[in-house]
C-alpha cells in the first residue's frame, strides 16, 4: 500500500527533513508514526499525498511509483487517499453536509449519489443529526469527526491522519482512534502521525518512529521498546 525506498527530503531552504527512510505498510494495516516535533512526520505524510516530492528515493502508493507518474495522474492517485488533519480544515461558512459532500462534488457525482454517500459517512461517524449544522455549532471532537466523514466519503482504501487528536482530550482522542479502528476493520489501511505516546501505548498497533528525519524504528523489530536511550529521545 505504502512503500518508501531510501527516501530523503531536503526543503529548498536546505532543511533536511527526511534521511534515507525505508518502510512498507501492507494493505489493510493500521499503524502509527511518531517522533519529536520536527522529526519529519508531516513531511513523510506529505510525500504520500503528493503535496511534496522526495529529493532522493522512491515512494510507491498502491504500486504506483510517484516519481514517474504524470501530473495528470496525481488527482487519480489522491482519490485513493483520505486525509485528516489536526485542524480538520472545514469550510466554516458551509454546513456539515456541504463539507462532507465536497470531494464528491469535485468528482462530479450525481445529487442522489451524493445524498446517499454523505448520509452513510455521517452515520459512520455518528453525526447524522448534525447534517444541517454549521461547523461552528459543533464541539471540537464533532468537527474532527466531520473531517473524518469527508475523508472517507469516497471510500478511499487508505486513510492518512496528521495529529488527528491534537486538540482533543484523552477520552475524545480515544473515540477518534476507535473510529479509525472501525474503518480499518472494514479493510481500510490507516496511517496516523501523532506525538501522543500515551495514546499509542494504549493501542496494540505497529508504531514507526522518526528521529531527526531518520526512521529509527519501523515497528517490526521487537527489542527497541526496552531501549531507554530511544525512549528518552522522543
Ligand atoms: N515547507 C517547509 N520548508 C522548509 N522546511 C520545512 C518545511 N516543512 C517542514 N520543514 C522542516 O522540516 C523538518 C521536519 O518538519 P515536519 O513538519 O515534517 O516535522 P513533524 O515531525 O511533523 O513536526 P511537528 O510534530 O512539530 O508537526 C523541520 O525541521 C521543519 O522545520
Amino acid at each position: 500500500m505504502i512503500k518508501f525506498e531510501n527516501v530523503s527530503k531536503t526543503y529548498s531552504g536546505g532543511q533536511q527533513a527526511l534521511r534515507q527512510v525505508n518502510f512498507h505498510i501492507e494493505p489493510g494495516e493500521m499503524a502509527f508514526l511518531t517522533g519529536h516535533s520536527g522529526a519529519g512526520k508531516s513531511t513523510l505524510l506529505k510525500l504520500i499525498s503528493i503535496m511534496e516530492r522526495p529529493t532522493v528515493g522512491k515512494v510507491l502508493i498502491n504500486g504506483h511509483d510517484l516519481n514517474t507518474i504524470h501530473r495528470r495522474q496525481i488527482a487519480y492517485i489522491r482519490r485513493d487517499i483520505g486525509m485528516i488533519f489536526q485542524s480538520h480544515q472545514l469550510l466554516m461558512d458551509r454546513t456539515v453536509f456541504d463539507n462532507v459532500a465536497l470531494p464528491l462534488v469535485i468528482d462530479g457525482y450525481s445529487r442522489k449519489e451524493i445524498n446517499k454517500r454523505v448520509s452513510a459517512a455521517l452515520e459512520m461517524v455518528g453525526l447524522r443529526d448534525k447534517v444541517r449544522n454549521l461547523p461552528i455549532m459543533l464541539s471540537g471532537g464533532e468537527q474532527q469527526r466531520v473531517g473524518i466523514a469527508r475523508a472517507v466519503v469516497n471510500k478511499p482504501p487508505l486513510l492518512l491522519a496528521d495529529e488527528p487528536t491534537g486538540n482533543l482530550d484523552p477520552k475524545l482522542s480515544m473515540e477518534i482512534i476507535r473510529l479509525f479502528e472501525e474503518f480499518n476493520q472494514a479493510g481500510v489501511s490507516v496511517f496516523i502521525a501523532t506525538h501522543d505516546l500515551g495514546l499509542i501505548a494504549r493501542m496494540k498497533y505497529r508504531t514507526l518512529t522518526l528521529r531527526q528525519g531518520q526512521m529509527i524504528d519501523d515497528g517490526l523489530s521487537e527489542d527497541w521498546q526496552t531501549d531507554p536511550l530511544q525512549e528518552d529521545s522522543l
